[in-house]
């Protein structure tokens, strides 16, 4: 082998434990990236620090510790099993980590491992099909910055966002089918909800919620039950992408849709934010106001599915760089 090629996949990032002190230390590093919370820092800073790191890290950890695992978080796991997948239908020529933009394991820990193993090109996977500045762009930044105090830097690619790939859009059809085949119960509707993120991010030209929109199309075009979008995980006062996947699971049952299923295509692992929000929140919320039936899907995750698909979107990537690929 002449080069050495690494593949760095990229998550968002996770506390080290479900303790107030390690969410504390994971939200103020997350909630300090400007591509995250777009306040000007000396309007932002004073009420991150003043009230909302006095307060949220404690309701944070409650919910993480409703999902954490034998194996830490699971976002983390997730990420990490899907490296020890990807390595092994890849072959151990390429190096192939996980990362994470906040927390551990780090980007620049990630990197340092690759250079010193020789890698001279480096393909830097964020994990998002739908790109956004506060997850995919902040992941590469990142990885640049800490090229940016290298006089030898390795050559670097980026994996684009795959929102409408059909290897994407088959991989969700298969994985969903495949797990509504195996629900006690014939859901009426299927809920897609993404991520959320300001309304104004939008309005700035971000292209996130059009590429949500465009996955849930794809994918529901080839679904045979009704599909309603939604958008998740609101922060703050600022007004959100709607509809709010919380609001709309509660008036369902008012409106006479008594038994779903809830996806989250836009997730590649599971995480807080499915786990928790939707499989905990969601179906509480859901029942208490009258629903039947309530199953929350699994994300592609290290699912077949998941793995033919990062397969496919890694092998493309590096063609040119790895000749069996
Ligand atoms: C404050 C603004 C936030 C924006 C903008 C945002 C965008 C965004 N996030 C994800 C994916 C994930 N977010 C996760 C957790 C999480 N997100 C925010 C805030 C914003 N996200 C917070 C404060 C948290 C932490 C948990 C909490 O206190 O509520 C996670 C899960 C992490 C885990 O450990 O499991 C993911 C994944 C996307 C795709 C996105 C862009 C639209
Ligand atoms: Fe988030
Ligand atoms: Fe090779």
């Amino acid at each position: 082998m002449m080069h050495g090629i690494g593949v760095l996949l990229i998550n968002l990032g996770t506390p080290d434990s479900a303790e107030p002190k390690a969410v504390r230390k994971y939200l103020a590093e997350f909630l300090s990236d400007r591509r995250v919370v777009e306040i000007p820092q000396i309007a932002w800073q004073p009420l991150l620090r003043g009230v909302i790191l006095r307060t949220r890290p404690r309701k944070s950890a409650e919910a993480y510790s409703k999902v954490w695992t034998e194996d830490g978080s699971p976002l983390r796991a997730i990420t990490k099993r899907k490296a020890a997948a990807l390595r092994a239908r890849l072959g151990d020529e390429i190096m192939i980590l996980d990362a994470m933009r906040y927390g551990q394991p780090s980007i620049a820990d990630g990197l340092g491992e690759m250079l010193a193993h020789d890698c001279d090109r480096i393909l830097l996977a964020p994990l998002y099909p739908q790109y956004c500045a506060a997850t995919t762009a902040t992941a590469n930044d990142k990885a640049f910055e800490i090229l940016s105090g290298m006089r030898w830097q390795p050559a670097i690619r980026t994996l684009p966002p795959y929102y409408d790939d059909p290897a994407y859009i088959g991989a969700l059809k298969a994985n969903i089918e495949r797990q509504l085949a195996a629900l006690d119960f014939e859901p009426e509707k299927l809920l897609l909800s993404f991520h959320g993120m300001p309304e104004r991010t939008r309005k700035l030209g971000d292209p996130y919620y059009d590429h949500c929109q465009t996955t849930a199309r794809l994918l529901a075009a080839k679904l045979s039950l009704p599909v309603d979008v939604t958008f998740q995980s609101r922060f703050g006062r600022a007004k959100w992408l709607e509809p709010a996947t919380d609001e709309t699971i509660e008036a369902y049952p008012r409106k006479g849709v008594k038994r779903i299923a809830v996806a989250a295509p836009g997730f590649s692992a599971d995480c807080l934010e499915t786990l928790e929000e939707l499989g905990i929140r969601g179906r509480e919320s859901f029942l208490s106001s009258g629903g039947e039936k309530f199953a929350l899907l699994e994300c592609l995750n290290d699912s077949p599915e998941g793995m033919g698909l990062l397969e496919t979107l890694i092998r493309r990537e590096l063609a040119g760089w790895h000749e069996g690929a």
